[in-house]
This record gives structure tokens, sequence and C-alpha cells, in this order.
């Protein structure tokens, strides 16, 4: 099977990314921090990274798009989350659904792929709907302490 270029700077993607796939995909990493298309959807954003990505390497490429999405706030930060996590921090993000009286959220993980630069990306999506919680267990992992997953067992 071919390599595929996982494209991304972030070392805790890669390392989920890479346990998921268990080996059954070979992956090779270029670590580049892409740039992000703004006021599109999620999967436009994607696509156009995905594409910008393209420009890096030969052959199939991956990359991945987070966003969390606050239903109190009409799906904000979304893909905006990296952005906001680092100027408000964890606590900071609490704080932002105070007077909204709604802690839902739900996370979407998109994933484009392209096998060449004559083929367009194709999409995969997946969402996981939970609530906005006080920061706590591991943080090691970007929003992960304030997100308590629905069938998490009560964990975030
Ligand atoms: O499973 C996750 N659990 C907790 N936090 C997560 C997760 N996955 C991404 N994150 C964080 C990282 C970043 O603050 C933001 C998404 O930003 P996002 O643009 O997708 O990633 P990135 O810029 O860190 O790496 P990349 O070079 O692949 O674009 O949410």
């Amino acid at each position: 099977m071919k390599e595929i270029s996982f494209i991304t700077s972030n070392k805790n993607k890669l390392l989920e990314v890479s346990q998921i796939l268990c080996n059954s995909v070979p992956l090779i990493n270029k670590d580049l921090d892409l740039p992000e298309y703004q006021g599109a959807s999620v999967e436009e954003i994607a696509t156009q990274k995905c594409i910008t990505a393209r420009n890096h390497v030969q052959g199939p490429v991956l990359i991945e798009d987070t966003a969390l999405c606050f239903d109190g706030l009409n799906n904000l930060p979304g893909p905006y989350i990296k952005w906001f996590l680092g100027s408000l921090g964890l606590t900071g993000l609490n704080t932002l659904l105070h007077g909204f009286n709604n802690n839902k959220a739900h996370a979407v993980c998109t994933f484009a792929y392209s096998p060449d630069s004559n083929t367009d990306p194709v999409i995969f999506q997946g969402k996981t709907y939970g609530n906005i919680v006080q920061p706590r267990g591991d943080t090691a992992f970007g929003w992960d302490p304030i997100f308590q997953p629905d069938e998490g067992g009560g964990k975030t």
C-alpha cells in the first residue's frame, strides 16, 4: 500500500490517529502548521487545508481539522477553537458560557484525503456530543479537560 502523508503540526493528533489506524495504513508525518481559511464551513476549511497540503508533498495526503462547537454560542468557537483556547485558556472557555444556560457542545473531526493533485479531496467526518464542564482530568491534549462526552462514563 502506498504511504500517505499525514500533515499536522500537532503531536497529540498524530499520536491519536496513528493509534486508531494501528499500522493498518502506512502513514508518514510532515510537521507543518498549514494556514486555515476563516468564515468557511469545517468541510471547506478541511478541503482547502488538504489542497494546500498537496503543494508540500508528493503522493497521497491526509489532513484533519478539529472543531469544538458550543450549542449556546450557535456553534462557536467551532474551527476557531485553537485560537480561543490559546487566548482564553480552559477556564476562560468555560466562563464564555456563563449566562447562556446551555453547556451542550459537540466535537467535530473532519479529515480530508487526496490521493493525488488531480483528485478533489474526499471528506470524512465524525461528531461526538457532550457538555462543557469545569477543567478536570488529564491536561495533556487541548480542550480535553473541559469536554465531557455523553458516552464517556462521566469522564472528560
Ligand atoms: O481530540 C482532541 N482533544 C482535545 N483537543 C484537541 C483534539 N484534537 C484537536 N484538539 C485541539 C488542538 C487545537 O487547539 C484545536 C484544533 O486545532 P486544529 O487546527 O485542528 O489542529 P492544530 O492546528 O493543532 O494541528 P494541525 O497542524 O493538524 O492543523 O483543538
